[in-house]
């Protein structure tokens, strides 16, 4: 039975769930329950703190885990990141009250609150920067009003938490986040789990595919084809088939979701018709 660390909590924990729950694996029903038993597909999820699921995945106990990578890289664990899944996505950033610091140079002698103080700590010694690192539990965008740090080190996304504390970002991204598979390092590729594992994989995978791509289908003059098939080249190659009005074809491909409506546009302009875009609710490419 393949072993799973899910998020229990915060940011990560939600759409962590319902990838799953696409990906056709059975979710807890409470938020109270810790373990559950997929016996259809031999999975057993365990929901366990997000800061903590590297160290469980490290330690071997558990096969594989989803997690941020901000927490994968700051728990120092020896784990590592497999499948990137494009969600809880943000970036780790300085930021302090204007007119204070412009550069982490500026952070000399100076004390940097933050919940992830590995990310910290190794940053500023990579860089041969001396100061202070307060660890923070979280909320930590109140630390400088109440004069515990100069400076805070924490997630931004949309950048309001700072915003509304008074705060700007300043210097370089730290480093770019997302929810991330992992799996302990060096993971044997001939444990009793690989197959498993890889088939996991391959679900996510479809999930993420069919999150990205829609299919479309239209019809086309013979004489078009090859402008149309241009813009949608589909995967591999589009599937053409015959219409029994002589002259036309009927297209079929998926193209990125982002793009369907200016693609469709395109393809009316070159004479395309019928054009039609469906959601791939799973795949495996
Ligand atoms: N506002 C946010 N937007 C996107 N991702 C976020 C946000 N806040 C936290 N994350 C991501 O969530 C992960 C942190 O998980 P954690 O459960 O500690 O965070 P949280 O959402 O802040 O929850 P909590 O409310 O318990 O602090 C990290 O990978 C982080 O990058
Ligand atoms: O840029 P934003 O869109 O405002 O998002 C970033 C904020 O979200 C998270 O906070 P959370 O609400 O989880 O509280 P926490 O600081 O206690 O973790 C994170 O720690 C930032 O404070
Ligand atoms: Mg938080």
């Amino acid at each position: 039975m393949l072993r799973i660390a899910v998020p229990n909590k915060g940011s990560l924990s939600g759409p962590a769930g319902e990838m799953l729950h696409e990906a056709g694996y059975q979710q807890r029903r409470e938020a109270k329950e810790l373990r559950i038993v997929d016996p259809e597909n031999e999975v057993e999820f365990f929901y366990l703190r997000p800061r903590d699921i590297a160290i469980y995945v490290s330690s071997g106990k558990l096969d594989i885990g989803i997690t941020g990578r901000d927490l994968l890289i700051d728990s120092a664990a020896h784990a590592e990141e497999i499948l990137p899944l494009g969600f809880a996505r943000s970036t780790f950033r300085f930021a302090t009250k204007p007119g204070t610091a412009d550069a982490v140079e500026d952070l000399a002698g100076k004390t940097v609150a933050t919940s992830y103080e590995g990310i910290v700590a190794k940053y500023l010694a990579d860089k041969g920067i001396d100061a202070s690192v307060v660890h923070l539990d979280g909320a930590v965008e109140t630390a400088i009003e109440l004069g515990v740090a100069e400076v805070i080190a924490d997630v931004v996304e949309t950048g309001t938490s700072l915003r509304n504390a008074g705060l700007e970002v300043f210097g370089d991204p730290i480093m770019k986040s997302e929810a991330v598979v992992i799996r302990r390092t060096g993971a044997e590729a001939t444990e009793d789990a690989e197959p498993k594992v890889q088939q996991f994989l391959r679900r996510l995978q479809g999930v993420l595919v069919a999150r990205t791509y829609v299919m479309m289908d239209y019809d086309c003059r013979v004489e078009q084809l090859e402008k149309a098939v241009a813009l949608t080249p589909g995967l591999e190659s589009p599937t053409v088939s015959p219409l029994h009005n002589e002259g036309w074809v009927a297209v079929r491909a998926m193209v990125p979701s982002k793009e369907a409506q200016r693609i469709m546009d395109d393809l009316y302009d070159i004479g395309a018709r019928a054009i039609l875009t469906t959601a791939i609710h799973a795949c495996r490419l």
